[in-house]
């Protein structure tokens, strides 16, 4: 069997000769172009499992290469060299369709990392090719939205470049990271997806990063944090709006220089994963504010991904529907699930501010109520949730007024014995304020509950906050949805 073949463009003939040696030393053959011109020749005439070129080359920028390889159609992954510290030049060839990139001084563990996962994207093993070719897309719908989505996600994948996905709440975001990462080199490696909205702000080092055993009181062992559990893999920053600015210069420090530190450790460690995050905030709105660090916001949108909204594919329903009934009804023991008539008409009428979630919620939920597993359209219940419109952001605020009007109504009486009530009248201080603040969260909680009919996306709507927050938060506080009778 022939070894895999490289194409190593660099005009300074020390780092070519370096990365020659190294690349060969790794059992691989190895081609040298000192230019743009003979990088060229010797790409038409060659088949390579990899290119590596250097930015700037006497005759031409390494980027019309890129552009070269990437319109060619043959999959050949191509990876750039950087000058150190030009963090854009790295975006900008990412942009235009480079597989990935080593900074110079190049670190040659960097670099065979960076090699084998190339590797693996053109010469996949048994386990990818079989992957990528039969494994039917989890994402349901044969709209053309979806359609694009699939052929979009099918090119992601084949590169390390950070993808930044955006979309409404329970529209797939995440589905489509673990698509992204199931098709990718990195298939059998671990996918991590961190819900950064979840995390309190004083443990997300710790969380990120890990620690050594003895680096704060209670770090009794030593941990890895999720860079490194998800090593070789992909990390998912959901709700990456919601990081603190202080965790936002940590993190594009890990993701630009590719290492982390644990907490309480002298040395960095590398770590080798590729970026995904995902939030339905707008965050160029965010940069603009100053809620989100410019540098990061460029560094995590190098590729952007938008999912569709539901109510923008609406062809899509029928086939959903279908494959949620299915799988509720083999979660049922093989019980019926159907629908009756008109169903799926009244289903087309609605928004779904919720989304996909937002559907399979609202499919359990009649599938509860249903006579012998058919749902007709009064088990729905979207009457009263309905909105003709998505949740705007008035109606969102509007209901956020209602919940902060309860919280100062609910501050008159004492809000239960154990919850630090006041100890006497309306303006005597709660004697244990965090109890105070649980109680009344608590209760506006279960108020948006009782309100949506226990109906979990449309009560974090009302509440102006993500799903995931809400189900964070009824974890917390022990609020679990009333048995079915
Ligand atoms: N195209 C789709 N096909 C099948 N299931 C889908 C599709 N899109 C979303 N879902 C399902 O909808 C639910 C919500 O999806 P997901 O968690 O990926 O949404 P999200 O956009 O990440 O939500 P959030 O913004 O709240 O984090 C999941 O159960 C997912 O499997």
């Amino acid at each position: 069997m022939t070894s895999p073949r490289i194409l190593v463009v660099d005009d300074e003939a020390d780092l070519r000769e370096l990365l020659d040696i190294t690349l060969v030393r790794m059992g691989l053959d190895v081609d040298c172009a000192a230019t743009l011109g003979q990088a060229r020749a010797l790409w038409a005439a060659n088949e390579y499992a990899l290119v590596l070129t250097d930015m700037r080359l006497p005759d031409g920028l390494g980027l019309e290469l890129v552009r070269d390889v990437a319109a060619s159609g043959k999959g050949t992954p191509i990876a750039v060299v950087t000058a150190y510290g030009s963090a854009d030049n790295a975006v900008v060839a990412l942009k235009a369709g480079a597989f990935d990139y080593v900074s110079k001084p190049v670190v040659l563990d960097d670099l065979r990392v960076m090699v084998r996962s190339a590797l693996r994207v053109s010469h996949p093993g048994p386990d990818l090719s079989a992957a990528g070719a039969a494994t039917p897309s989890r994402l349901i719908g044969d709209s053309a939205a979806m359609q694009a989505l699939r052929a979009q996600i099918g090119r992601l994948a084949r590169s390390m470049a950070p993808i930044a996905i955006t979309g409404e709440s329970g529209s797939g975001k995440e589905l489509a990271a673990r698509e992204i990462h199931a098709q990718s080199a990195r298939a059998a490696r671990p996918f991590i997806a961190v819900n950064c909205g979840a995390i309190p702000e004083a443990l997300m080092e710790a969380e990120f990063f890990g620690y050594r055993k003895g680096a704060f009181t209670g770090a009794a062992d030593e941990r890895d944090g999720f860079f490194q559990a998800a090593n070789g893999g992909t990390l998912m920053l959901d709700e990456v709006a919601d990081l603190p600015l202080a965790m936002q210069v940590k993190l594009l420090r890990a993701i630009q220089e590719r290492r982390v530190r644990k907490i309480g450790a002298t040395a960095e460690e590398p770590v080798d994963v590729r970026i995904i995050s995902a939030t339905h905030q707008d965050l160029a709105h965010c940069v603009e504010t100053g809620k989100f660090r410019q540098d990061l916001f460029y560094r995590l949108n190098v590729i952007e991904l938008g999912l569709p909204p539901l109510r923008e594919r609406l062809s899509d329903l029928g086939v959903l529907t279908a494959a949620i009934l299915t799988r509720l009804a083999a979660a049922g023991a093989g019980q019926k699930a159907a629908l009756g008539a008109g169903v799926l008409e009244t289903l087309c009428a609605y928004s779904f501010p919720g989304n996909v979630r937002e559907l399979e919620n609202v499919l359990e939920r009649a599938l509860a109520f249903a006579n012998d597993g058919v749902i007709e359209v009064a088990d729905l219940s979207l009457k009263s949730a309905r909105a003709a419109e998505p949740i705007s952001s008035t109606a969102a605020a509007a209901a956020a007024a209602a919940a902060a009007a309860a919280a100062v109504a609910l501050a008159a009486p004492a809000p239960g014995p154990s919850a630090g009530a006041p100890v006497s009248g309306p303006a005597a201080l709660p004697n244990s304020l965090p109890e105070y603040l649980e109680q009344v969260e608590r209760d506006i909680i279960l108020r948006a509950l009782a309100q949506t009919q226990f109906n979990r996306t449309q009560a974090a709507q009302l509440l102006g906050i993500s799903f995931r927050q809400l189900r964070y938060q009824m974890q917390k506080l022990g609020i679990q949805e009333p048995e079915q009778s």
